[in-house]
């Protein structure tokens, strides 16, 4: 099980998220995706989750709500992981590409689709872009 986090600058309203482009391994490498990582044994999501935030950009973060996938398990990461995702918000410190990432960027919503994304984060994206689109203000 993987986890993911999208940062975002307001959880009920977000309007920016955060691409974070990865630098290994080397099929993956320029792609962009959402920061986090595998759960390690005995660890609970949400505590890996917070881990890798800390370890990848540097920064605490409190958790929002949870993008559930359409199989209310996990996003489907070919071949073989899934991916839980929950809207996350910076609490403390700056977001900087500390480990995992060489560049960052902060999407201002109705450009969310203008990097290119891990095609596995594809779906995930759409997801996050429909919740963001429905909850601004009319
Ligand atoms: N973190 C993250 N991984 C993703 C996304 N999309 C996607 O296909 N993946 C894939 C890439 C990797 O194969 C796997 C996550 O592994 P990872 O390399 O981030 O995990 P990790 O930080 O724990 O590192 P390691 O144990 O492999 O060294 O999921 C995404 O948006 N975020």
């Amino acid at each position: 099980m993987v986890v993911g986090g999208a940062v975002v600058d307001d959880l009920a309203r977000p309007t920016v998220l955060l691409a974070a482009r990865r630098t290994e391994p080397p099929h993956l490498a320029g792609g962009w995706e959402l920061p986090g990582g595998k759960v390690d044994p005995g660890e609970e999501p949400l505590q890996a989750l917070h881990r890798e935030l800390h370890e990848e950009l540097g920064v605490k973060i409190e958790v929002g709500e949870e993008l559930v996938a359409p199989n209310g398990l996990g996003w489907d990461l070919p071949p073989s992981h899934r991916m839980r995702v929950w809207l996350v918000r910076v609490t403390e410190g700056e977001s900087a590409p500390i480990e995992a990432h060489d560049e960052l960027r902060h999407l201002p919503l109705g450009r969310w689709g203008e990097v290119n994304w891990l095609p596995a984060d594809m779906p995930i994206v759409a997801a996050l872009t429909a919740l963001a689109e429905e909850r601004q203000a009319p």
